[in-house]
């Protein structure tokens, strides 16, 4: 914008310009051209021979005479620019008309121009001076064809070779002539405007300028355009913005500016001097702008379209980059929550064994805030001492780059043990060790569950006492224990004496009460280490280690007498019985030679045969 800006104004300067020199111009031309007419010799002679008749020695003759009348004559009616020639005596009087035919102009007749201001201006000039009169004052107006045309009178006094006056000569400008000229030579932009204003704010051109249109010659065009005219009337010349458009103005005296001729001084009237010559250019909107340059156009709708795209581009891919984000800080969160609550441990160790990284699975295992492991313990201290040395060597395999394993025990903090299997594997940047990644499993339940199994697998599930599986395997043990330590060992065989009664009475039921309750008491009276196992559907076995047989023995006693003497509850149909039972025992001692149960065992059955035989509720000691 600012850019059209400054060439509107160089264009307003070119068109101003071409106006001044055009205006210039053809004054300057008339003028030479009224100054060359009133120097002609034989225009003079003609002047000064309307005086007295002329001599025969005279350079002219009468038919030079009527030569020159015609010579002016076609000089006159051939340029469009002249509208008339007078030439007019000392006395006022026309005495040359040319064209000779012409009806325009006021029609003088006598001494009539000398009471005109062409006359009177120009009687009193010296040689070489001019006169213009305003263009179209009071009778400075002409019928040229069938219409009124302004003029401007131009004259110049006329003096014969002796340098007595002799007269005027007048040479009437046609305006209309003049100003097309001038305003052709402004028009080369189709929306510049020509103004042409006197110093008396009269319109000086044949149109107005929009919105002024109906603007005619002479209007008052300070009253039409006040704006203009405050414009016009703040300086010489420049640019200024009046009603949207840039005007520039100048100011134009023709009496005294850019005048080359041999012309002497050259009069007016000073009201109606100087001239405002002018030109306006409608100011530049983006509108116009655009339409003027439809490379203007298309470069904004290319920016525009630019933009948008790019718009567009940085929104979706904004978006993405947000989803993308969004999808990261997922995933890390889900990484990092998969590594702290993962159903196992995980931790990191440096060169030294020391705690670098812990999740909170591991440490809520161990019951540690986060503060008080890492970066603060050797894992070692963490692993009951039994279970050190496992962890140590995988450790080792670990910081030599090789995948360890170890089942250790880790102490927690309330004192408990957790057995776990940790694996691990090693970190390793340009060939050096930084650190381990070891993940830890609780085996502890599983380790219980076994134990569970195990202990089920060797127990008699309804009375809860050892079964026969779990003596045979025990009693390798404690028989080479008791080898070992040389010490005695014993076996008793126990069997209920009428069991199937009880069932057969009772129902299977209340068998199973009575099995349990007979289990307790006699388990009641035995030792910690002394293993009572069920063996058969009512038969017992009962090893007693660091026991004699004669010590064994006691125990037999102690149990059947206690058994007979221990009344037992039942409830049979929603009723409370009360059952009495006596129970048989065959007693032996494992002797130093045996290594396995089975000869004991047939010794003691043999012993609880007998005792059964010899009317049951009694002990046989059966030594082998
Ligand atoms: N309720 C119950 N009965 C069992 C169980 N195991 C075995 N019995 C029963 O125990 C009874 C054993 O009977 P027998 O071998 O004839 O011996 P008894 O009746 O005790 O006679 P003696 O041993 O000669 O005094 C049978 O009826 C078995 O069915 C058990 O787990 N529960």
């Amino acid at each position: 914008m600012e850019s059209r800006l400054d060439s509107l104004r160089d264009e307003a300067d070119a068109l101003l310009k071409a106006g001044q020199e055009t205006l210039t111009r053809d004054i300057n031309e008339s003028l030479n051209y009224a100054l060359a007419i009133a120097e002609m010799p034989a225009l003079r002679w003609y002047l000064a021979a309307q005086d007295r008749p002329p001599r025969a020695d005279q350079a002219y003759s009468l038919s030079d005479l009527s030569q020159l009348s015609n010579f002016l004559n076609t000089l006159i009616s051939h340029n469009p620019r002249y509208t008339k020639l007078v030439l007019i005596d000392n006395q006022g009087r026309e005495v040359l008309r040319a064209p000779k035919s012409s009806e325009t102009g006021p029609r003088v007749g006598g001494n009539h121009h000398a009471f005109t201001d062409y006359f009177e201006e120009a009687s009193s000039l010296l040689p070489r001076d001019l006169y213009i009169s305003p263009p179209g004052r009071n009778l400075q107006f002409e019928l040229l064809g069938k219409d009124i045309i302004p003029v401007v009178n131009v004259s110049t006094p006329v003096f014969d070779a002796a340098g007595e006056r002799r007269g005027v000569v007048l040479l009437s400008l046609n305006w209309d002539y003049l100003i097309i000229a001038l305003r052709q030579a402004m028009l080369l932009d189709q929306s510049a405007n020509t103004l042409l204003i006197d110093a008396q704010g009269r319109w000086l051109l044949d149109e107005g300028i929009p919105p002024l249109n109906t603007t005619s010659f002479g209007s008052d065009f300070s009253s039409l355009s006040p704006l203009y005219w405050q414009a016009l009337q703040q300086r010489n010349a420049g640019h200024t913005t009046v009603d949207n458009h840039l005007l520039r103005f100048q100011t134009e005296d023709i009496r005294t500016q850019r005048y080359r001729s041999l012309a002497g001084s050259i009069f007016s009237e000073n009201s109606y001097h100087p001239w405002k010559l002018g030109v306006t250019l409608p100011l530049p909107t983006w509108r116009s702008l655009i339409e003027e340059e439809t490379t203007v156009l298309w470069f904004l709708l290319l920016t525009y379209g630019v933009a948008v795209a790019f718009g567009i581009f940085w929104a979706f891919s904004s978006q993405r980059q947000r989803q993308l984000r969004k999808a990261a800080q997922r995933h890390a969160y889900e990484v990092s929550d998969l590594y702290e609550n993962a159903p196992c441990g995980y931790h990191s160790l440096d060169t030294t064994g020391r705690v670098i990284k812990m999740n909170r699975t591991e440490l809520a295992w161990l019951g540690y805030s986060a503060q008080e492991i890492i970066g603060q313990l050797d894992y070692r201290e963490l692993i009951t001492p039994e279970t050190r040395d496992q962890f140590e060597k995988a450790f080792q395999k670990v910081k030599n780059n090789q995948s360890g394993s170890a089942e250790c025990s880790l102490l927690t903090r309330n004192g408990e043990q957790r057995h776990v299997m940790i694996q691990a594997s090693a970190f390793y940047r340009n060939g050096q060790f930084v650190h381990s990644r070891a993940t830890v499993f609780d085996l502890t339940e599983r380790k219980q569950l076994e134990e569970k199994l195990r202990a089920q697998a060797m127990t008699d599930p309804l009375t809860g006492v050892f079964n026969r599986r779990y003596l045979q395997t025990q009693a390798t043990a404690e028989i080479s224990r008791a080898r070992r330590q040389n010490h005695p060992i014993a076996l008793i065989a126990i069997d209920i004496d009428h069991f199937k009664q009880i069932n057969d009475i009772y129902g299977h039921d209340v068998g199973d009460d009575v099995l349990t309750s007979f289990t307790k008491i006699v388990a009641d009276l035995l030792r910690q280490e002394d293993l009572l196992c069920r063996v058969g559907g009512e038969e017992f076995a009962l090893l007693l280690p660091n026991t004699s047989l004669s010590h064994a023995e006691q125990v037999a006693e102690r149990i059947r007498s206690t058994a007979a003497a221990t009344s037992i509850n039942v409830s049979e149909d929603h009723s409370e019985k009360v059952l009495w039972l006596t129970a048989s025992l065959g007693v032996t001692a494992i002797l130093s030679n045996e290594k396995t149960l089975k000869a004991a065992l047939k010794r003691a059955d043999i012993g609880l045969y007998q005792a059964k035989e010899n009317g049951r509720n009694q002990v046989v000691v059966n030594a082998g």
